[in-house]
């Protein structure tokens, strides 16, 4: 599945203008942090605005280690209309905090709406900011009854998912995470010559933004439903290589 992260409702009616070409709509305030959280107004509008068979993705933030204000904030993104519920797990520098936040999290969100999805992202740079490991993520996400595992980046300087984590440590993550009933997504600077080695180790969900904004870059470009469908043509493009590999190998 392909996710974009739109920053406000004007990009977000730009991915609507793609809408055929993406699977999730991730709502997020990229001044605020990887993974920053938007207003819940905002959340709401781009709800209303995106198709009612896409959902939309809400992100919470680049969360410290505090359970009960973190599951609140879960609540109010569930509360505005989104279905996948994504943590960033910042401030969490074990673990078992991790594993902490993220119940109360699945508690908060699926008391309110159980068929809400809960992703637990870590960072692929978590040596950069002292945050749980990449590979410790699947047994979070699973330990707290999370519903996926997820790795972005936290700080985004031009530096990419697979120059922290390269491609088959990301293998591995998603490995563990299918072992462990999850699906697994992959975000960070990510750019389509990516897109041949995470659809070989069966990434679920690929999350980006900056290859899809104009110049490629996430700060100052806006989405571009072009760039959107390009991208997903070289995703498409990669699924049928690799469907024919694995067949031909049959
Ligand atoms: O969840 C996905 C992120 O928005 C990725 O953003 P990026 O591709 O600019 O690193």
């Amino acid at each position: 599945m392909l996710l974009i992260s739109p920053e406000s409702v004007e990009e977000a009616l730009d991915c609507v203008k793609a809408a055929e070409h993406l699977d999730i709509v991730d709502v997020k305030k990229p001044d605020e942090g990887s993974l920053g959280a938007n207003f819940p107004w905002v959340i709401r509008e781009i709800r209303d605005a995106v198709p009612a068979e896409k959902p939309v993705s809400a992100t919470v933030g680049d969360v410290p280690y505090k359970p009960g204000t973190v599951a609140q904030a879960a609540l109010g993104a569930a509360v505005s209309g989104a279905t996948y519920i994504k943590v960033g797990l910042y401030g969490c520098t074990t673990p078992e905090q991790a594993v902490d936040v993220m119940r109360g999290v699945v508690r908060a969100v699926k008391d309110y709406r159980p068929d809400a999805l809960v992703v637990a992202s870590g960072y692929a740079d978590a040596h950069r900011i002292g945050c749980v490991s990449p590979l410790a993520l699947p047994d979070i996400a699973h330990r707290s009854g999370s519903d996926a595992a997820m790795l972005d980046t936290a700080i985004k300087d031009g530096s990419r998912l697979f120059d922290h984590v390269p491609p088959d440590v990301c293998a591995e993550f998603v490995r563990l995470a299918h072992e462990a009933g999850l699906l697994a997504a992959l975000a960070g600077s990510v750019k389509a010559a990516d897109l041949a080695a995470l659809t070989h180790i069966g990434t679920d969900i690929v999350g980006v933004r900056g290859a899809v904004c104009e110049g490629g870059d996430r700060n100052a470009g806006r989405i571009q439903p072009q760039l959107v469908a390009a991208f997903r043509a070289e995703m498409d493009r990669h699924a049928r290589e690799h469907a024919a590999a694995v067949a031909a190998a049959s």
